[in-house]
């Protein structure tokens, strides 16, 4: 008891930089002391010991199997011979990694083995076992001393000897170290929760325990044990960052998109496997972060698959998917044909709804004569700037797609609700990817709300290609890097995955054939509806109205609005003022409007 407290003293004055003074009293408190000095000592250095000790172990093994059971010394002999030859093959299950470290191993067991065969048999002090093990004990230990990754180990366990400190002065008091393992990277170690204290805790304390732990900044990882209990977490201290180099894409990971794409390894080596079956993603991140990095990876991936339409809309006149154009069934680079894609895909949802509906399934299973249809997005803010109409299509597609298997995967730099436009196309994403962001607050935008305090701190990621990825499967922030891909390797994979394409199943050609038939049986033409306008005495609105929702896609002229109209250019920019504002019609371009596609009707 009076032990416990001194030494609690003792630590508190420690730890206000104060030496311990050791007082004797006369009912003889210094061996009581000096012993437990001595253990301390023994302890701290079991490591570094452990030869000395080894040595000391066979001598008196030696010296009670001489006097007890001298003829076991056979029998030794031969689990020696069948144990060091055994290590060299064997010894990587027993945490022996390296071929030098299981010959060591060996190495020792045989002259460990051989010399307690001997001294069993003749016995320890026999000329010239002493000097053998005398001699033989340091020469051996030199290794065993030297080893870097038991000196890692060792220091580690010297740091968090002191986690009851650290875990108090970082507010996780309670907590207590399980386990500790040391990896080519760094190392990692198991903790226990105290009642009531949760991972999220340990992963708000991350930079409090970079400092409390002496590591360098952005060293630290928190993840959940594989058991998965709410009350443990793993601690990874990474000295090597092994996303230091980028990383080469090794070829497609799957055959269909019913698997999981491997968009690139995680810091512990696994792969980044993320399902895209049935599934909207959103990608997002600054500039020069990697985003159209990993839609190669997505492409090369998806390209080789049969049972996938690609389509892709890239308003930045093709540059980043133009090189997969070979693979892309329909590419959209201008907002025109960006309009003109999202609405043919809405007519293939719908088609594709109706067919489940009427054979009584319930989702579209993808086969090469049934494919998915993937709609690839690469900066979707410019489809936002350029064809805000779109967005009606966009918001239908993201609703409504799942099930008949029509999905988007989309980038952009930051997905704000401008960025996305109106509807609930970010809401929608199942699968969201972030690379770095230049603001804190970005991370919430791209990953959704709450998740930076959750400790998704995608705005540390320090390399481009570094991302965070949230998805069904992935419900911690464990930092990965996607898979680069050279220029050649996308012409090599686009021309070698050309040949393999799908086209587009017979229910979804029937939609889009039936849906043009319609179309061209209804709308009225231009001048139709120009002479309709001025003859049939209608008021003007209605007239200009019946003139936007003929309009065709390129829209119709302003001056031609004014001449059927009668008015002046300024009414007619008012009343098309009303319309936009309305959500009724667009501009489609410079001086040309139409009616937006869902307002069909009189206003
Ligand atoms: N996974 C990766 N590994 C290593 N380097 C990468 C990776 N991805 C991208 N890079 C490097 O970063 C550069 C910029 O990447 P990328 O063009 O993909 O960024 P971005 O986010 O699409 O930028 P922007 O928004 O300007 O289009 C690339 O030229 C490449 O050199």
């Amino acid at each position: 008891m009076r032990n416990r407290q001194m030494k609690r003293h003792a630590r508190r004055m420690r730890r206000n930089g104060l030496q311990p003074m050791v007082f004797i009293d006369s009912n003889g408190q210094l061996p009581d002391l000096a012993a437990t000095v001595i253990a301390r000592a023994l302890w701290r250095y079991r490591s570094e010991l452990g030869p000395i000790a080894l040595a000391l172990v066979l001598n008196i093994a030696a010296v009670t199997l001489h006097l007890w059971h001298p003829e076991w010394w056979i029998g030794i002999f031969i689990l020696a011979i069948i144990t060091s030859s055994a290590l060299p093959l064997v010894g990587a299950r027993i945490g022996l990694s390296l071929r030098v470290e299981r010959l060591y191993a060996a190495t020792i067991t045989a002259g460990a083995g051989g010399w307690l065969a001997a001294a069993t048999a003749i016995g320890a002090t026999h000329r010239p076992l002493p000097q053998i093990i005398l001699v033989g004990t340091p020469i051996l230990a030199v290794p065993w001393w030297a080893h870097r990754r038991r000196r890692a180990r060792v220091r580690i366990e010297r740091t968090l000897d002191a986690w009851p400190d650290i875990s108090q002065s970082v507010g996780l008091a309670g907590s207590r170290v399980m386990s500790t393992v040391v990896d080519m990277w760094g190392w990692r170690a198991r903790f226990g929760l105290a009642r009531g204290q949760t991972i999220q805790d340990a992963t708000a304390k991350i930079p409090e325990l970079e400092s409390a732990l002496g590591t360098f900044r952005g060293a630290v990882r928190v993840y959940p044990t594989r058991d998965d209990k709410a009350n443990r977490f793993e601690l990874r201290v990474l000295n090597i960052d092994p996303h230091a180099n980028a990383i080469t894409w090794p070829g497609p990971s799957i055959s269909t998109i019913t698997e999981p794409i491997d968009l690139g390894p995680f810091e512990d080596a696994a792969p980044a496997h993320v399902l895209f079956l049935r599934r909207h993603a959103l990608m997002g991140g600054a500039t020069g972060s990697g985003k159209s990095g990993i839609i190669n990876v997505v492409m090369g991936n998806l390209s080789a698959c049969r049972d996938v339409v690609i389509w892709a809309i890239d308003l930045k006149r093709g540059m980043e998917l133009r090189p997969w154009a070979a693979c892309i069934d329909r590419l959209a680079t201008t907002a025109e044909e960006a309009r003109a894609l999202l609405r043919d895909a809405v007519v293939i949802l719908e088609g594709r709804a109706e067919y489940l509906a009427s054979t009584g399934r319930r989702v579209w299973e993808p086969t090469p004569d049934m494919p998915a249809l993937v709609i690839i997005i690469d900066e979707y803010a410019e489809l936002t700037d350029e064809a805000p109409e779109a967005a009606v299509s966009t918001d239908s597609i993201a609703r409504r797609g799942r099930a008949v298997a029509v999905q988007l995967i989309a980038a952009t730099q930051r997905p704000t609700q401008k960025a996305m436009g109106k509807g609930a196309v970010r809401s929608q994403m199942d699968v969201r990817i972030s690379f770095r962001v230049r603001e804190r607050k970005d991370v919430d935008l791209i990953l959704g709300q709450g998740m930076l305090s959750a400790g998704w701190h995608a705005q540390t990621l320090n390399a481009p290609g570094k991302f965070l990825v949230s998805a069904p499967e992935h419900t911690t922030p464990r930092r990965a890097r996607a898979y680069l891909l050279t220029d050649e390797a996308v012409t090599q994979t686009a021309a070698q995955n050309a040949q393999k394409r799908p086209t587009l199943d017979e229910v979804s050609r029937h939609a889009l054939d039936a849906h043009r038939a319609s179309e061209e049986r209804s709308a009225p033409s231009i001048d139709e509806a120009v002479a309709d306008a001025s003859e049939s005495g209608e008021s003007p609105e209605a007239g200009l109205w019946a003139m936007l929702v003929a309009a065709p896609e390129e829209g119709v002229p302003v001056p031609l609005l004014i001449k059927a109209s009668g008015k002046s250019r300024r009414w007619v920019y008012y009343q098309l003022g009303g319309h936009a504002s309305a959500g009724r019609a667009v501009q489609v371009s410079r001086g040309r409007w139409r009616a937006t596609s869902h307002a069909d009707d009189v206003p």
